[in-house]
């Protein structure tokens, strides 16, 4: 299975495609294409959708990521054990989406203006799956086995424990769930990485 990732020099959308394939210990190479690379080459217009990533499993390509995470999903057991359970995760993954929009666009904005009503809009977003992770005694979003929802939640949570380290305080399940998978020992050693630790969010953010 050669597995390859492109993708520029940051976390953005790819990191939780690492994070994924980290935890599960599946190989893969990354390919890091600079800015100076992205304007000058011709990569760009080679793209189906002029973007990255790009995710190569042998000789299927795939862009957009979150085709790239469903395929992985299917691929390494990330969806549930039926389609009940498949369909629950969908509909987490696209909460999940909802908020990491909303996050994505503080992150690009040109000042910090907008932090203060997003912190204060925060709890509105994280609560309905604080409410999931306390009723479902699976220890995860869905069922009882890290799900492709699973690790769009973790990344997101470490991301906003880095924008506002108390954002948690009032919701002790996903405290207990962050802490919980964090420590699953190949997501523990990346989160501890370098390559994970030095590399932007986006550019000119750093973590
Ligand atoms: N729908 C696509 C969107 C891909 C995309 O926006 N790619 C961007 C890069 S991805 C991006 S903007 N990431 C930063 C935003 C981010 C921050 C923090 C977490 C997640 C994302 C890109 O290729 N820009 C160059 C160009 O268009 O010429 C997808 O989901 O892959």
């Amino acid at each position: 299975m050669s597995l390859t990732l492109t993708y520029f020099p940051v976390r953005g959308r790819a990191e939780v495609i690492r994070v994924m394939l980290k935890d599960q210990g599946a190989e893969f190479d990354e390919k890091v294409i600079t800015m100076e690379m992205w304007t000058e080459s011709t990569l760009k217009a080679s793209c189906l959708f002029g973007q990255l990533p790009i995710f190569e499993d042998g000789d299927l390509t795939l862009y957009q990521t979150n085709a790239i995470r469903r395929h992985l999903a299917r691929k390494l057991g990330l969806y549930g054990k039926d389609q009940r359970e498949a369909a629950l995760i969908d509909m987490m993954d696209e909460a999940l989406q909802d908020l990491l929009n909303k996050y994505i666009k503080l992150m690009f904005e040109k000042d910090d203006s907008g932090k203060e009503g997003y912190l204060k809009a925060l709890p509105t977003g994280l609560k309905p799956f604080e409410k999931t992770l306390s009723s479902n005694k699976g220890g995860f979003l869905v069922g009882d086995k890290i799900s492709l929802a699973d690790y769009a939640l973790v990344l997101l949570l470490i991301h906003h424990q880095v924008l506002s380290p108390p954002c948690l305080d009032a919701f002790p399940s996903l405290q207990s769930y962050l802490k919980r998978l964090c420590a699953r020992p190949n997501l523990h050693a990346y989160l501890h990485s370098d390559d994970f630790k030095s590399r932007p969010i986006i550019p000119g953010k750093r973590a």
